[in-house]
């Protein structure tokens, strides 16, 4: 196992080329804020948005379009039953993060069928949160179509798709896990706790040293979702480029812990630029 490293984090970041423009820096797709879970989708947009992503568009309930609009004016947004336009946004994105605030009702389980039944072969997915736990309830709604397949559950949302215990969570079941959810060998899991492991098919897994208990609050793990994402949609989507996300958002809570007793999401998402500079190569 190796150990996520500030020299990874390095090696994953690069300088921006003077020639480019926001579309050489990933068009995302985020999906997820039900009516009770606006703040899951805003958080991890302004993942997304801080980590860099060239284009952020959001696909939500209407009710949350006017607050993420007053937060980040940067962020597009689509209400989520505009169905003909979501399934052109998702087909156009080159990373679609779903399941932050989703819920699991009867519309989660229809916006979760079309990102299955929309996804391309050219695309990088991520699945987090209730994305995770409605497949967990009815495995075929699990998108299988993509390029990359990255699923970003923390300990009880594994248990509950994968059917191990949290106890028993070792590297070997967790593997045979991922391999009987996914056989064409495109996935990565990040399994996320105190020290969060990313694992990939080929037998890798970084472990992250970085982190602290301050970021024991919710939506911490929708942020991630968001970086992950804009890293994805920026670098290559590779095992690397995953858990050199991991490690920035920790890296930059430890940084905010060293002067707070917590450390707020939205908070570490305002850092991140900042921090990135530090790193980049
Ligand atoms: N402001 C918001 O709108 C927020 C919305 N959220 C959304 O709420 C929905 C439910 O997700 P939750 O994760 O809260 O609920 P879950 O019921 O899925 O899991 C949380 C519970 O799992 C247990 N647990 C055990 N090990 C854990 C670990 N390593 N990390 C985290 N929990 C662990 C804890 O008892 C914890 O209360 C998701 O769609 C999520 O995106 C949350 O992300 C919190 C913030
Ligand atoms: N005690 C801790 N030490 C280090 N990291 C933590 C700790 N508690 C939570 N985290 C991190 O915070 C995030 C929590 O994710 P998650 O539970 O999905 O949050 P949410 O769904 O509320 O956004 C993960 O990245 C996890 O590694
Ligand atoms: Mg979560």
């Amino acid at each position: 196992m190796k150990s996520i490293s500030k020299e990874l984090i390095s090696t994953v970041i690069k300088k921006r080329k003077s020639a480019t423009h926001k579309g050489n820096y990933g068009r995302l797709l985020l999906i997820g804020g039900s009516k009770k879970y606006g703040g899951a989708l805003i958080m991890a947009a302004e993942g997304a948005l801080n980590s860099g992503a060239g284009l952020v568009t959001v696909t939500t309930d209407q009710v949350n379009i006017a607050a993420l609009h007053t937060r980040d004016p940067e962020i597009m947004a689509l209400n989520w039953d505009e169905s003909i336009e979501l399934k052109k946004s998702i087909k156009s994105s080159d990373v679609v993060v779903c399941g932050m605030g989703l819920g699991l009702d009867e519309k989660a389980q229809q916006i979760l069928a079309l990102v299955r039944d929309n996804i391309t072969l050219k695309q990088t997915l991520i699945l987090d949160a209730s994305a995770l736990d409605l497949i967990g309830q009815q495995k075929d709604l699990l998108p299988l179509n993509s390029k990359i397949l990255i699923f970003t559950p923390h300990q009880m949302e594994w248990q509950r798709l994968s059917g191990i215990k949290i106890s028993d969570q070792s590297d070997e079941l967790n593997r045979a896990a991922l391999d009987k959810l996914v056989k064409n060998k495109n996935a990565i899991l990040v399994l996320k706790s105190n020290h969060t492991k990313v694992y990939d098919q080929a037998g890798n897994i970084y472990l992250n040293p970085f982190g602290n208990p301050g970021m024991a609050i919710g939506g911490m793990g929708d942020t991630l979702a968001g970086i992950i994402g804009g890293f994805c949609g920026q670098f290559p989507p590779t095992l690397e480029t995953v858990a050199a996300a991991v490690g920035i958002h920790s890296l930059v809570a430890d940084k905010i812990a060293e002067r707070q007793y917590i450390v707020r999401p939205t908070q570490l998402s305002a850092h991140l630029p900042e921090i990135m500079k530090q790193y980049e190569k």
